[in-house]
């Protein structure tokens, strides 16, 4: 350690929240402080963590002096260097953190949810100021996806990210598809693993993964983009019928995120994002992202293809991503220097998810007798979406529609790429055909 290093006082960490996250936060500040004190070259103090009720009973690492706990969340920011925010939600958070950047703190923060929806406030504010705001850990957990976009990619153009980035989601189909256990029960599992949101209808509803789809498009694509802006779709509607046929045709269903630049109609260029569950051929890299891993795929002009993989989700895994933010915040604060800020010059127009084309999978129930497809094929042919394959595979082997109707026959139709608008009406053409008894379901296909 160097003389003016030795001379650098201690820096003061806040920690506000003190749950899944906040506790491994809290453990690895105080367990690894004299590694952290040498890669900063000053050691970190923390000096206090707000949490609700500062009596509950909490499982804290022995290292965690307890006293530290505060049910004083405002007066606590503004005796800090740097600010942790791992407690979630809209407010307080919010204010807590502008009240820090205001009192001259650098700030980490966790927070997709808040980013998404009013990033550019804090941004704004951490600018104004002069300090860092760093959020690694808001977007697919431990895997360094925030950094490499924001700063390692700064020097090419993005042109499409897709990836796996909710942890519980992955888990519950992962769950559903490996041991057929069910939704409810796979989602309390989520819960108990600390993978889930407060509330977990974010992680179902695609909420959680559109808000990290928003922050990483906003990077990518040097333009702002908020949850409002995402096309989304969760995995409520995905049935262990969906599952099962999905093994079925070679194919597993994930929660995907993709923000990717697309052309419009009048020939704009801009950008697109939407997360909804896809079929993945079983051959793809994503399919074998079991768990509550993530993985992101990146497509640039000059790198080409980045992969990124590790887990999305989780105390410690997340606290690890917090904690790198930590150390580059505190080395500025040693050495001088700052972080990046809000880069929105490109200003793309946000372009409409139905804008991409994809190829598409319909599953549908017909009278088992001559002449049906050729009907139905008629009806793609009619509505310019080319037929890329037509299964009749017989029923999964776990007997999900077993004891169906007789005389009714499964059809497996997967479309080339078509436009969202002429896919959903070849399929409305095609519900009103005599001999078609229902649609069973239409799932995009990502990734062949
Ligand atoms: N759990 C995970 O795997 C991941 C979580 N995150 C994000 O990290 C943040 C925290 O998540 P978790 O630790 O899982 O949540 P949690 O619910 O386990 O912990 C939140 C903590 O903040 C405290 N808190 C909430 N509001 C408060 C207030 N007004 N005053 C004082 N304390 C308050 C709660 O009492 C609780 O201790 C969220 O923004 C979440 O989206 C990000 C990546 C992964
Ligand atoms: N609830 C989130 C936690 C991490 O961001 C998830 O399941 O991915
Ligand atoms: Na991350």
């Amino acid at each position: 350690m160097g003389a003016s290093q030795q001379e650098q006082g201690p820096l003061r960490v806040a920690l506000l929240g003190c749950g899944v996250v906040g506790s491994e936060v809290a453990r690895l500040l105080t367990q690894q402080s004299a590694d952290l004190a040498s890669r900063v070259g000053a050691p970190l103090e923390l000096v206090g963590i707000a949490v609700r009720d500062a009596s509950a009973p909490r499982p804290l690492a022995e290292s965690v002096d307890r006293s530290l706990l505060t049910e004083d969340a405002e007066g606590l920011v503004t005796r800090a260097d740097i600010v942790i925010e791992v407690m979630g939600g809209i407010e307080p958070a919010r204010s807590l953190l502008l009240r820090a950047i205001e009192a001259g703190a650098a700030v980490v923060t966790a927070n997709k949810a808040l980013l998404a929806e009013d990033g550019p406030t804090l941004y704004k504010a951490a600018d104004t100021a002069g300090v860092d705001i760093y959020f690694e850990a808001a977007v697919a957990g431990a895997i360094p996806i925030v950094r490499p976009v924001r700063e390692s990619l700064a020097g090419d153009h993005v042109r499409r990210i897709l990836g796996i980035v909710n942890g519980t989601t992955n888990y519950v189909l992962d769950q559903m598809a490996s041991t057929g256990m069910s939704f409810d029960d796979a989602v309390k599992q989520a819960q108990d693993l600390g993978y889930a949101e407060a509330d977990p209808t974010a992680d179902v509803e695609g909420f959680d993964a559109a808000a990290k789809a928003a922050i990483l498009a906003s990077l990518a694509f040097h333009t702002r983009v908020s949850l409002e802006d995402v096309a989304r779709e969760g995995i409520t509607a995905i049935t262990a019928d969906d599952v099962a046929w999905a093994a079925q045709t070679g194919h597993v269903i994930k929660l995907l995120a993709i923000a990717e630049a697309v052309t419009g109609d009048d020939g704009a260029h801009g950008v697109s994002v939407r997360v909804h569950p896809a079929l993945v051929p079983l051959t793809h890299p994503l399919a074998g992202v079991r768990g509550a891993f993530n993985a992101v795929f990146v497509e640039a002009d000059a790198a080409g293809e980045l992969m990124f993989y590790g887990r999305g989700a989780g105390g410690s895994p997340t606290a690890s991503a917090v904690l790198g933010d930590v150390v580059s915040a505190a080395r500025h604060r040693v050495l001088g220097g700052k972080g990046p800020e809000e880069s929105i010059y490109a200003a793309l127009p946000i372009l409409p998810a139905s804008t991409a084309v994809t190829r598409y999978q319909v599953r549908l129930a017909v009278d088992d007798r001559p002449g049906v497809l050729a009907q139905v094929a008629q009806v793609l042919a009619s509505k310019g979406v080319s037929i890329e394959a037509v299964r009749q595979p017989s029923e999964p082997s776990d007997g999900t529609q077993g004891d169906g109707p007789t005389g009714v026959a499964h059809l497996v139709i997967t479309t080339h790429a078509a436009a969202e608008a002429a896919l959903a009406a070849t399929v409305d053409a095609i519900a009103v055909l005599e001999p078609v008894r229902e649609i069973t379901s239409v799932l995009r296909v990502e990734g062949a």
